[in-house]
């Protein structure tokens, strides 16, 4: 399919044919005007991308006429004297003399390679990057340097493999979504001859939206051979493929025939809560439900100024090695020389240094011979993100093939097309035209582009192909009035649809690698009317071995000294919402009216506090503040159904003034014991000394029974009329042998140690774990209803909270209380003191409408975030709706959303809390923790 000078490829890799620069080939017709030379069209920085600013307010360019030379054009060297470019570099905007094309095979073939040097070093001049002597050979066995934008051919063995190369680009690398779309010759900076077929590059984040048009099959080409580019050089996880191919002037089967090789990307997989198998829309609802989404998270990026996302490191360190590269500003030991320091790695992959990435970029910063200032390079939209490493991904690049029709489509298109690039949503439009040619001069072209796509007008560059079978492109930058200079000539990269079926289905059964939220943040999605707390958690089939993991890896947590206090409240727009009492607390107040879901919130946090630390770790109170529940007085369970857990030490409802009283004065008592013991010191640090003078202990004994030594406190700083019945064994080996032990060690290990008899007797001291008081009804305590029976008791228990409000921070105690929005509760010591508050909505009737537990989290320093709270109190799914169904799908339908069937509950069987209480039991057996006392 390839013709004239482009490097095309068609049918598959054995059929890659390549071309070798644009002589004779390339059109030069009234729309193709010859290229300037001169430094004005090299230096980058100068050129002012197109942006959103730059369209709307004419500052798109300091010398008027240079294109997107400096940016997104042919790369390559221009400016620095005597600099040297690397293969795959060229020149900017400056003409191609009819000079030698030395080494053209070698550079074929390394390109067809991908670079991956096997073979040998080339006698090319330029390989070397030496700034004294380009035409120095390289000194044999020296590093090959890929090429760093890959042709078809490289890209396809590099999705066959898979290859070193796949997915080589994240969110620092300095060519994340730089696209290659044709090749040029460019004669090299030092006069000695020329580059044959240097790629021509237009870089998305610089850009914005790209815009490609020109005659249905050579643009169907070109566009495959752009997203083949991005599909194979970043991950699923950095970047999704969206495509909206919704054009009525052409027939569905014709779009969707033309489109089908992408649907096996992994990149068009929603994978961010997209309701929908495949991000393909090819029907107007499609393609407004794929806009929506993308509208709604240029929206959040914009509400939440997620542009002040921490810097991706390797993005300053990029910017440092550019600056370097170009000396005044360079700081001192920065690898200076483009070209040498992009070493292979072993398998011929390029280095993962950035570093090199960028310094090895000539074309850029490293050619051009201008002071990088941070900042210059980069469009307006996109400056104030330069100092914090640019947006982090991950990315959308979202096709628009043609008109998808209506008013709100084209002007939600419009406006992602220029508001999208600030969060990462890049649009690649592409419209049907005839070739650019003297017929068609490229402004002609251009406004016949706009005409059928109108969401071209909004594009930040556009190639136009032309020639007479349009082999060739002309890539311009956009200015207000339409596109600016003439642009720069290349021979166009094009690839069959076969080639792309192949391509893709490489690439289909490819994942990234390690856990997904390590591996990239979440965009945010709507939240789900109703959520399931165990989906919530990642336990929906609470094992013990799960847990245990769980809680081995909480052990293992210096954030949260002496017990992880880690709730997740439900689903939120970017995943699971989660409270941490220790860092964000220590005390969460949840207000909303009656049925708005306090209760079932209360107890969705106890049911995940078991589930993230281990009982003897994080102990938990339960106080029910009404006095009928329970009792059949209409107001459910309460918190009883909460008691199953074994972090669960004591329950208390609030309709009997004697245990009222005794409990009052237990947690009293509680605070005492702790504020006696810890002295002083707080509960972090008293934990932290017990580690420090535990490995001291270990450092001396023998490896068995080395726990019980670490977890022991220190003799002599034990109060304690439980001591004996418990155990401070914190992870989980060893526990001592104290009543109330599931297991025991063996006492000749510590009997025969020096020491072991005062070592035994601290670890039968009592622990300090992390203690969470949880409150339910918090306002009829407050305010107890005349009559009702625990009345007279109310205000000791309520002293008792306040105290536990005032002390509990540095006594390792929280209190967790739920109670109606404002009354005199607003007034009390523990509201006032809450640094984390939920505010659940007034529940709406209604299929339609969400399931009570709707709120909001709102952190002490402002911050807040939506949620669906998890429910744990429903039945376990029936497991007869979770059969495998087989349901008939066409590429046409992958855009809407799946069918579902409704998930019923068992009538009669047991609830996800019984499921993860009986499952947290078993754990806490199994890693032999000792059960706290309880207060009453
Ligand atoms: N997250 C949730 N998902 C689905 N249903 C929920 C959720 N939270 C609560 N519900 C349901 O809403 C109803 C009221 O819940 P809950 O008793 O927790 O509310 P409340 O605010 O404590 O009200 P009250 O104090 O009057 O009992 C219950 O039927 C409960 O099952």
């Amino acid at each position: 399919m390839g013709t004239g000078g482009g490097t095309a490829a068609s049918g598959g890799a054995g059929e890659t044919r390549h071309g070798y620069g644009v002589h004779g080939s390339v059109d030069r017709g009234a729309g193709a005007q010859e290229h300037r030379r001169g430094p004005a069209a090299t230096v980058p920085g100068r050129s002012g991308a197109p942006g959103a600013e730059s369209r709307g307010g004419g500052s798109g360019t300091a010398d008027g006429t240079d294109t997107h030379a400096g940016r997104f054009g042919v790369a390559g060297p221009g400016g620095v004297p005597g600099g040297a470019p690397a293969r795959g570099s060229a020149p900017r905007g400056a003409d191609s003399p009819q000079g030698t094309r030395r080494r053209g095979l070698g550079a074929w073939a390394r390109r067809w390679t991908g670079g991956r040097g096997e073979q040998p070093p080339g006698p090319d001049a330029y390989d070397d990057g030496s700034a004294a002597d380009p035409g120095r050979t390289p000194p044999a066995g020296a590093p090959r340097r890929p090429e760093t934008w890959p042709d078809p051919a490289a890209l396809l063995l590099t999705a066959l493999g898979p290859g070193p190369r796949l997915w080589e680009r994240g969110p620092g690398h300095p060519e994340a979504l730089t696209v290659r779309l044709g090749t040029a010759d460019r004669s090299a900076p030092d006069g000695s001859g020329l580059l044959p077929a240097v790629p021509v590059t237009a870089a998305l984040r610089e850009a914005g939206a790209l815009g490609l048009a020109g005659p249905r099959p050579r643009l169907s080409g070109l566009a495959r051979a752009v997203l083949a580019q991005l599909a194979a050089l970043h991950s699923p996880d950095l970047l999704e493929i969206v495509l909206i191919s919704a054009d009525h002037a052409r027939p569905v089967a014709e779009r969707t025939a033309e489109w089908a090789w992408l649907g096996w990307l992994p990149h068009v997989r929603p994978g961010h809560g997209q309701d929908c198998r495949l991000l393909l829309a090819y029907d107007r609802e499609q393609a407004a439900a794929r806009t929506e989404e993308l509208l709604r998270r240029v929206e959040d990026h914009a509400a939440t100024g997620r542009s002040a996302a921490r810097p991706a490191p390797a993005r300053d360190a990029d910017r440092a090695a550019a600056t370097g590269v170009q000396g005044p500003t360079a700081p001192s030991g920065t690898p200076a020389v483009p070209g040498r320091d992009t070493a292979p790695g072993p398998s011929g992959a390029p280095a993962p240094n950035p570093l090199s990435r960028t310094a090895g970029r000539p074309g850029t910063e490293a050619q051009h011979g201008a002071p990088a200032e941070p900042g210059a390079r980069r469009p307006s939209w996109a400056r104030e993100d330069v100092g914090t490493g640019g947006f982090p991904g991950p990315y959308t690049v979202v096709v628009v093939d043609g008109d998808p029709g209506g008013a709100a489509l084209r002007e939600g298109l419009a406006r992602l097309a220029v508001a999208g690039p600030r969060a990462g949503i890049h649009v690649v439009c592409l419209a049907e035209t005839e070739t650019a040619s003297p017929v068609s001069p490229v402004h002609r072209t251009y406004e016949a582009a706009c005409d059928v796509t109108p969401t071209f007008r909004h594009c930040g560059a556009v190639a136009l192909l032309s020639g007479d079978v349009a082999a060739a492109l002309q890539l311009l930058r956009v200015a207000p009035g339409g596109p600016v200079g003439p642009g720069t000539l290349a021979a166009v990269d094009a690839v069959s649809a076969a080639w792309a079926e192949r391509f893709a289905r490489a690439l289909a059964p490819l994942r990234p690698d390690g856990p997904a939220d390590e591996r990239h943040a979440r965009v945010s999605t709507p939240l789900p009317r109703s959520a399931r707390l165990l989906d919530e958690l990642g336990l929906a089939r609470a094992t013990p071995a799960s847990l245990m993991a769980r809680w081995a890896d909480a052990a293992d947590d210096t954030e949260s000294l002496g017990g992880r206090a880690r709730a997740v409240l439900g689903a939120g727009p970017r995943g699971p919402v989660t409270v941490d009492l220790v860092a964000d607390g220590p005390h969460l107040l949840i207000e909303g009216p009656a049925g708005s879901g306090r209760t079932e919130l209360l107890r969705t946090v106890v049911a995940s506090l078991a589930a993230a630390e281990r009982p003897d770790r994080l102990a938990v109170v339960l106080l029910d503040g009404r006095d009928g529940v329970g009792t059949g007085a209409g107001h459910g369970e309460g918190l009883r159904v909460c008691t199953d857990i074994p972090h669960v030490t004591t329950h208390l409802i609030a309709n009997d003034p004697v245990r009222m009283r005794e409990f009052a004065q237990a947690l009293a008592a509680e605070l005492k014991r702790r504020a006696e013991l810890l002295g002083r010191t707080d509960f972090a640090r008293w934990h932290a000394g017990q580690e420090v003078s535990g490995r001291m202990v270990a450092q001396r004994g023998p490896a068995s029974g080395d726990f019980v030594a670490q977890r022991a406190p220190a003799p002599g700083s034990l109060t304690s009329s439980a001591a004996g019945s418990l155990t401070s064994s914190a992870a989980g080996s060893v526990t001592s042998s104290a009543a109330g032990d599931i297991e025991s060690p063996p006492s000749s290990t510590l009997r025969l140690r020096p020491g072991a008899a005062a070592r035994q007797r601290a670890a039968a001291a009592p622990p300090l774990p992390r203690l969470v008081v949880v409150v339910d009804n918090l306002d009829a305590l407050v305010s107890p209803a005349l009559g009702s029976p625990g009345r007279p008791a109310a205000g000791s228990v309520i002293r008792a909270l306040e105290a536990v409000a005032r002390e509990g921070e540095r006594l390792g105690v929280h209190l967790v209380a739920a109670a109606g929005a404002g009354g005199r509760t607003a007034e009390s010591e523990p509201a006032r003191r809450a640094a984390l508050r939920v505010t659940l909505d007034t529940p709406q009737p209604g299929p339609e409408q969400p399931a009570p537990g709707r709120g909001t989290l709102a952190y002490a320093d402002g911050r807040a975030v939506g949620f669906q709270g998890g429910r744990v109190t429903g039945r376990i799914p029936r497991t007869a709706t979770q059969r495998p169904t087989v349901v008939p799908l066409d590429w046409q339908r992958m855009g809407d959303p799946p069918a579902r069937r409704p998930v019923r509950e068992l009538g009669n069987g047991p609830t996800d809390l019984a499921l993860l209480a009986s499952a947290v039991d078993r754990a806490a057996r199994e890693v032999s923790a000792a059960r706290i006392p309880p207060l009453l």
